[in-house]
């Protein structure tokens, strides 16, 4: 029998090869874990526990009795109730800096989709419509203001690739340094105002109490009605229903949405029906290397725990495991 045993309860994987590959030489079983239940059934028995998505709240953590580090297959942890987990001593890690590449070139091409119309005209075309005035007019994107909200690692690789194309950049993260914004040509605005003046918003804070639903009904009502809504960070920073009034009432004129309140959407979301709304399935983070790179260094921070070496990536610091 293996020293460790480790679940892997994860949907954004089909097999475990990767994860059994990185393994290799460590003393343990890793098994897949498809839904809540099987992962109920094997959980007292886990030493670490590798996931994706998958809700690990309060009830689910009161079943790891020997479990001593939780690693979430991504950079958000929003499914993860890390305060629990710290109250059993289990570390909690992400794997920060895999895909700042992929999730802030999806973003870009979601805005020069939206702006530049592509869907749009594509749609046109291929219902026999060669007429470029049938859409409603667009703007020279030099002429833009892109505003950031939350000014992280891949906010700021946005800025970077979008500065050629000619946009005023502005952020608002209340925990970076006007400085640091300055070193990539970005101004540093307060929330109100990003909303006010920005074109296009491209959300890319986390997931939190503070920052569910941060745009809603009073946020649209202050946005341009000419400007479009790009989020490639959490469903639920949004109020999808309060979105889609505004795209239907012309508050807004479009929005691109790589994650949605829920995933999958329901087949009668109102917003896959507008045409002025673009959707992308979590697809952001997703290239054959970042999948390979994410699956091998999540196994890597749980060798390295469970070799009682100290973690890369722990997002709950009040939890030591001795
Ligand atoms: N669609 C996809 O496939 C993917 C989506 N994501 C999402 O993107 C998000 C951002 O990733 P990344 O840039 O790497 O993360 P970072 O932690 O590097 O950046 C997030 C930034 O937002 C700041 N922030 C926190 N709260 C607020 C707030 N209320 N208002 C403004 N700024 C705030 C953070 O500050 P502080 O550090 O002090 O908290 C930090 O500077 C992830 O949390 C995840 O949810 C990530 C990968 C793939
Ligand atoms: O890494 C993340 O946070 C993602 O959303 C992709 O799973």
């Amino acid at each position: 029998m293996a020293k460790y045993y480790i679940p892997v309860w994860s949907s954004i994987i089909k097999d475990i090869e990767i994860e059994k590959q990185e393994m290799a030489g460590f003393d343990a079983e890793v098994e897949f874990i498809r839904d809540r239940e099987e992962f109920i059934k094997v959980a007292a028995k886990a030493d670490a526990v590798i996931t994706a998505d998958s809700k690990i709240d309060r009830s689910i953590i009161g079943n790891l009795v020997k479990c001593k580090i939780i690693v979430r297959q991504g950079i958000g942890f929003d499914n993860i109730d890390i305060k629990a987990a710290a109250e059993k001593n289990i570390i909690v890690c992400n794997v920060p800096d895999y895909c700042t590449d992929e999730v802030s070139d999806h973003t870009i091409a979601l805005i020069l989709s939206l702006v530049r119309k592509v869907p749009v005209y594509s749609g046109l075309v291929k219902n026999g419509i060669w007429d470029i005035k049938s859409v409603s007019p667009i703007r020279r994107l030099s002429t833009l203001i892109l505003g950031l909200a939350g000014f992280g690692k891949i906010a700021r690789e946005v800025a970077r690739k979008a500065k050629p194309f000619g946009f005023r950049i502005m952020a608002f993260d209340p925990y970076v340094s006007p400085q640091l914004a300055g070193e990539y040509g970005v101004d540093l605005v307060n929330f109100e105002d990003l909303i006010k003046e920005s074109d296009i918003i491209s959300i890319h804070v986390p997931l939190s109490k503070e920052t569910l639903h941060l745009f809603d009904k009073t946020k649209f009502n202050l946005m341009k009605p000419t400007a479009y809504i790009v989020n490639t960070g959490r469903g639920p920073l949004i109020n999808e229903k309060d979105l889609y009034e505004a795209l239907k009432n012309n508050r807004l004129a479009g929005a691109a949405l790589d994650v949605l309140e829920q995933e999958p959407p329901q087949k009668d979301n109102p917003l896959l029906a507008l045409e002025n709304v673009i959707v992308t399935p979590h697809a952001a983070f997703y290239s054959e290397e970042s999948y390979i790179d994410l699956r091998r260094k999540a196994v890597q921070e749980v060798k390295r725990v469970l070799s009682n070496q100290p973690p890369l990536n722990q997002v709950n610091k009040s939890a030591s495991v001795k």
